[in-house]
């Protein structure tokens, strides 16, 4: 039976482009998640097999990345454009390209000593606020907690000196993304109506705040440390809760490897990372006050 070939296009989706430029201490970024559909003779390609007009999707993901650090992201539409162009006038084969871009928002993180809020953000858009509430009649038990947090260190995180056996490949890094979501949890220790009860709303923006200042302030050697340093902060400036735990994913942010194409990409400046979504590490751990007993679940905070 004869059938005809329709609209089609082929292209890789969702380039993770994540691109810090540094001027002196003050660090800017760039987050895209950029998606390339192209399209013109591809009759062969899915007629015979023939790949002779295919530019390899595998080609337009490195194009993007090489593209962010050779010609800078101006902005989501001009690096579109610029992309687009390039598919349409290096290959006749390819008529027309569609670039789909998405942008994430950061704002910096305000740190009291403003001289260290140069190189940590803070993704726009909310994180969700939660809580749950125990009562057996005669105590009370309030475990409030936030997801979703997302906060990244564009420097001021190494990771070195690690265990290593015969199946490690990690380079060690001294200067690297540090990245998370935070999903914290934080039990408090009124449980009953004979005590006065917090503040609920400033207690929490006040716990939001040292958890931000802690992840920025922290020169961090891993994750796990930023998280303890994240939990003793809150427990420090905040009597009303005894206990914290966290459920961190490392969301890694890997150097892509652009000398193929002849450019150097290094921490230095301008550098352009992929920014992997799984797998990821995941770190978790309590902090307790002192003397106190760990409430909250384990399973808490996992997603
Ligand atoms: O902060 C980190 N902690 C780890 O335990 C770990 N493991 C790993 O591969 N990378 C990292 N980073």
């Amino acid at each position: 039976m004869p059938t005809i070939l329709g609209q089609n296009q082929y292209g890789k989706a969702e380039n993770r482009v994540v691109k810090i430029t540094r001027d002196g201490a003050t660090h800017h970024i760039k987050d895209l998640n950029v998606s390339i559909a192209l399209s013109g003779d591809m009759e062969e390609v899915h007629y015979s097999g023939s790949n002779a007009n295919v530019l390899p999707t595998d080609t337009t993901k490195n194009t993007v990345f090489a593209f962010a650090k050779e010609h800078g992201v101006e902005s989501a539409e001009q690096f579109g454009i610029h992309l687009a162009r390039h598919f349409v006038t290096s290959q006749d084969a390819i008529h027309r390209a569609r670039v789909r871009v998405e942008e994430y928002a950061w704002e910096r993180i305000a740190v009291p000593d403003a001289g260290r809020a140069g190189h940590s953000f803070v993704r726009k858009g909310q994180e969700t606020r939660l809580t749950q509430i125990t009562y057996d009649g005669e105590r009370w038990e309030v475990v409030s907690g936030l997801k979703d947090l997302t906060v990244l260190n564009s420097t001021d995180s190494e990771f070195r000196g690690y265990v290593k056996d015969r199946y490690t490949t990690l380079e060690e890094a001294y200067d690297r993304i540090l990245a998370t979501s935070v999903s914290g949890r934080w039990r408090f220790n009124w449980t009953g109506d004979d005590q006065p009860a917090p503040d609920w709303d400033d207690s929490y923006e006040q716990v939001r705040r040292h958890l931000l200042e802690a992840f920025a302030e922290t020169y961090s050697r891993s994750l796990q440390q930023t998280l303890h340093r994240m939990g003793a902060r809150v427990l420090d400036h905040r009597g009303e809760i005894d206990e914290v735990r966290f459920s961190l994913p490392n969301s890694h942010h890997f150097l892509v490897d652009l000398e193929p194409f002849g450019l150097e990409n290094d921490t230095a400046d301008g550098a352009v990372y992929v920014a992997a979504d799984r797998p990821y590490g995941l770190i978790e751990g309590t902090v307790l006050r002192e003397g106190c007993e760990a409430r909250i679940p384990v399973d808490l905070t996992s997603p």
